[in-house]
């Protein structure tokens, strides 16, 4: 008899995830069916969301075949039924205070500070790249976690490796670069191009380093559709555009500019959207959807 969600500890609730404490070794990862868009969390939700990421993330854990912090299997039964799918139990880590960013595309925060100095998180780049210009090999641009509701800040190496010394930096730049390069490719042979991502990683007792969190999912890292690819302007995101479109189009009565928060999808756009997700998994992955747990009875 699988125990109710109530019955955990919550311990952390993030703007699409929460975390809840399931014994003194263990947790368990909750992803929701909320999206983020202009750093706004939306009234609407997208339904399976939260599954197929969830999927996503044990797709990549097993194809990768990096030491993880997975605890048990998608339908451990600790997971309660009201999250079954969208749930993982993990290894309760000491984590590391560093966002593992990988780069194999210059965009976003990337090409804004390269445009400055010609450099990324202290790494020189060559001349003459525009946003989306491809980065090869791929770069380690790590971050410090930003409080809530403010943005993570780019930091050198040198910077992580004063804050958690350089055996482990070189560590976690050696990991996030192996684990990204090896997951974009499969994506890139599937039309798929994860063009950045953001690993967490965290310490056992014993000091063993997992790769922790969420891992290449549309949450965590840029997904951009590789038929559309072309350097020189932002790319559409493969599952977030259909709702950027509408967001910023005639239809909702809503901009960027606007001080309120953005309206409530329509349910197209959330039908849409739900489909690019599923869409991203089965091409990425090889799998049918329909057979992860926790579906419609
Ligand atoms: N993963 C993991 C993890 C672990 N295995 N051990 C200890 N702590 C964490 C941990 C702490 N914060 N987060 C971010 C996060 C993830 C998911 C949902 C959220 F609400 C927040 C992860």
């Amino acid at each position: 008899m699988r125990l109710e969600l109530s019955e955990y500890t919550p311990i952390y609730s993030g703007k699409v995830r929460e975390l809840y404490a399931v014994d003194d070794e263990h947790l368990l990862l909750v992803a929701s069916d909320r999206i983020s868009a202009y750093d706004y969390i939306l009234d609407s939700q997208i339904p399976d969301k939260g599954r197929v990421l969830t999927a996503m993330s044990v797709f990549f854990f097993d194809a990768l075949g990096v030491p993880n912090h997975l605890a048990g299997p998608a339908d451990d039964p600790r997971i309660p039924e009201s999250v079954l799918g969208r749930a993982l139990i993990t290894r309760r880590l000491d984590m590391v205070q560093v966002e593992c960013v990988a780069r194999g595309y210059l965009t976003g925060s990337g090409v804004k500070e390269y445009r400055t100095n010609g450099q990324v998180c202290g790494v020189p780049l060559p001349a003459g790249l525009v946003d989306g210009s491809r980065i090869d090999p791929p770069i380690f641009t790590p971050a410090t976690k930003a409080a809530v509701g403010d943005h993570d800040e780019n930091v050198s190496f040198d910077r992580v490796a004063a804050d958690v010394g350089v055996e482990l930096a070189s560590k976690l730049r050696d990991l996030t670069l192996d684990v990204y390069g090896r997951g974009a490719d499969i994506a890139r042979e599937r039309g798929i191009i994860l063009a950045d991502t953001k690993f967490e990683f965290g310490l056992t007792p014993d000091g063993e380093l997992l790769l922790a969190d969420e891992v290449l999912t549309p949450d965590s890292s840029r997904y951009w559709d590789a038929a559309l690819y072309e350097p020189g302007r932002a790319q559409p995101s493969f599952d977030k555009q259909i709702v950027r479109d509408w967001l910023t189009g005639p239809d909702s009565g809503w901009s960027t500019d606007s001080d309120t928060p953005p309206p409530a999808l329509p349910d197209d756009v959330v039908e849409r959207t739900r489909a690019r997700y599923i869409e991203a998994y089965e091409r990425i992955s090889g799998l049918k959807f329909s057979d992860w747990p926790g579906g419609a009875a």
